[in-house]
This record gives structure tokens, sequence and C-alpha cells, in this order.
């Protein structure tokens, strides 16, 4: 189990990270999702003893991961793929690998097997390395100590498709042997595909977190009248927000029967009523964060605080 509570880090005048907590349970997936310069890497490296936190605590199975004996049997890391001798071999550097963690040698061929770099890529230096074959060695090194705990940072990046999609395998594969996975991404469609819990951070804090399946069914509800001015009249004197789509429908933040009932006294005739569920991952990432150019995102409905308030996963 993976439990960030409260943390805060600072560099200097720069608040990276700012009262973040969120906690990830074995036998799940968890997406941790975010705009450049969001934090995702800040609060990894803080869980793996790689920042130290301002204030706060990021810990693994209750402990600070510099306080777990051999870590490495414990928790897999990829942060940076880049990070890694380019002299060696990826056998080289695994077999090293197991050295240190003090795991048998044959587990260096079955994780070059796992990640597709067992026979000739084994014996080739990794400075030839493409992106996508050193994510692999990456993965490899994560994988080598047996953890029950994988802490992944944009593990797909460089990856092609046939790669991502074996990655998303392996991990749903790891948490359905009961393992713990955060995984941070910009690729909202793989996230999508394979989480199970969703954590959104935005400027430092977090703008939502709970479960996929809830956190993607409250994005409000989708209601078209035949009159546009009017439905929107009527809403806007029920108190019900909405926002206009192109298409002309309007997403209300509120459950269907609170817009029919709103639209019913005023006599609006509705052609559509539904919950608005069909933008995904990427529209909710797009409600809850900002564009880089720091111009909010346009939006089909506003962000939904208590809908994630509710979803909100604590140990
Ligand atoms: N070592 C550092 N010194 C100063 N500022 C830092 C340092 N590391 C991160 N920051 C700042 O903290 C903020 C969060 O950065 P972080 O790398 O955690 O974001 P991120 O969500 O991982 O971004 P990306 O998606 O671009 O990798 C940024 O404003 C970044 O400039």
């Amino acid at each position: 189990m993976i439990a960030i509570e409260h943390l805060t880090r600072r560099y200097g005048t720069q608040l990276a990270v700012s009262d973040v907590s969120f906690t990830c349970t074995p036998g799940t997936v968890t997406g941790f999702l975010g705009p450049n310069g969001a934090g995702k890497s800040t609060t990894m490296r803080a869980l793996c003893g790689l920042a130290t936190p301002t204030s706060g605590t990021a810990t693994i199975g209750g402990r600070a991961y510099r306080d777990l004996p051999n870590a490495g049997r414990h928790v897999g890391v990829l942060l940076d793929a880049g990070a890694q001798h380019g002299g060696r071999t990826s056998r080289e550097v695994l077999t090293l690998s197991a050295m240190v963690l003090g795991v048998d040698r044959r587990r260096v061929d079955q994780v070059l097997e796992q990640v597709g770099l067992a026979g000739a890529p084994a014996g080739k230096r990794v400075g030839k390395y493409s992106l996508g074959m050193r994510q692999r060695l990456g993965l490899a090194n994560a994988l080598l100590g047996d953890p029950q705990v994988l802490v992944l940072d944009e593990p797909a990046n460089g990856l092609d498709p046939a790669g991502i999609y074996w990655m998303r395998g392996l991990l749903r594969d790891f948490a359905d042997r009961g393992g713990t996975v955060l995984l941070s991404s910009h690729l909202l469609h793989e996230v999508e595909a394979v989480a199970d819990q969703l954590v959104v951070i935005a400027g430092g804090r977090i703008a939502a977190r709970g479960s996929k399946a809830e956190l993607l069914a409250g994005t409000g509800t989708l209601v078209r009248g035949l009159e546009p001015g009017r439905l929107a009249a009527a809403l806007a004197d029920a108190g019900i927000r909405a926002v206009p789509r192109p298409d002309g429908a309007l997403v209300a933040e509120a459950g269907a029967e609170a817009v029919g009932r709103a639209t019913a006294a005023a006599g609006v005739v509705l052609l559509e009523l539904r919950d608005a569920d069909g933008g995904g991952l990427e529209d909710l990432f797009r409600t809850l964060t900002q564009e880089p150019g720091g111009a909010p995102a346009p939006t089909p409905a506003a962000p939904r605080p208590l809908a994630t308030q509710a979803t909100e996963v604590r140990s």
C-alpha cells in the first residue's frame, strides 16, 4: 500500500507539490495524471526517497522508502529510463542489480523474457538501445526483485503501440495478482484502459481522486432542448450551472432528475436528457486542469468537487 499524506515539497520559493494526499491499495493500478510541471515526478521522487518532503509523508507499507530493508525487494521503481549505463548490456545491468538485491541470477533471464529483451537484445549495449528498449529494461529492473509495489513515471514513453498494449497487460496482471501500481502518464487513453483509480494533480494540488468509474461517471448531465435559450434560462433559474457544447446541447452540473424537474417546471420541451459520460478521461482531464499556456481548457462541464470528494480513497 502506498500512502501519500499531506505531502508538500518546496524548491526555494517554488511550491512543487502542496498538501497532496492519496493512497494506492493492493490489487489496483492508480493512474497519476497532470499537465507538465503539475508535481507528478516530485511526488514520485518523494515516495522513492529521492526528494525530501518539506512537510507530510510518503510511505510504502507504512515505511519511508529509505527505511525499507532491501527496498528493491518491496518496490520496483522506474523514474527515468534514460538514466542507465550506456556502456553495459542489459544482461550486465540486470545481473549487477540482481547481485545488489540478492536475488537468484536466473531471475535475470526471467525478466528479460518478460519484457521482451531476451536473446540478441540482451547482449546489446544499452547506449545503442531505442527509448522503447530502455523503457523495457527499466521495467525489467523494477520487476527484478519481485516487488509487491511498482512506481512508474511515464513507463509508456517511447513504446510503440504493440509495446504499450504489452505493458498494459503486464501491469494489469501485476495488479490482479495483488500488486500495487502507481503509474504516471500523459497517454490518457492508456491510463483509461488500465487504471482502476485516478489521481489528477494540477499546479501541485490534487484536483480529483477516486475510482475511474466514479470519476468518469461524474461529468454531469447532457440536456438538449427544443428552444436552447429557454432551456438555459430554466436551468439558471433553478440555480443549476450549465456549460454549452459545440453541438448545441448543455452539460448541466446536476443529476438527470434535478435537470428534468427544473425544465419540466419551466415547461421546456426536452429532446435529450442523459449522463454526459461520453467524453471519457480526456474531457475529465481538461476539465480539471489547465492548458500549458495557462488559459483554462475549453470544457464541457466545470469540475465537480463533490463527486471527487465522494470517491476519495482513504486508508
Ligand atoms: N529540482 C528542482 N528544482 C527546482 N524546481 C523543481 C525541481 N524539480 C521540480 N521542480 C519544479 O516543481 C514543479 C513540479 O515539477 P514536476 O517535475 O514534479 O512536475 P511533473 O508533473 O512531473 O511534470 P512533467 O509532466 O513535465 O514531467 C515544476 O514547476 C518544476 O519546475
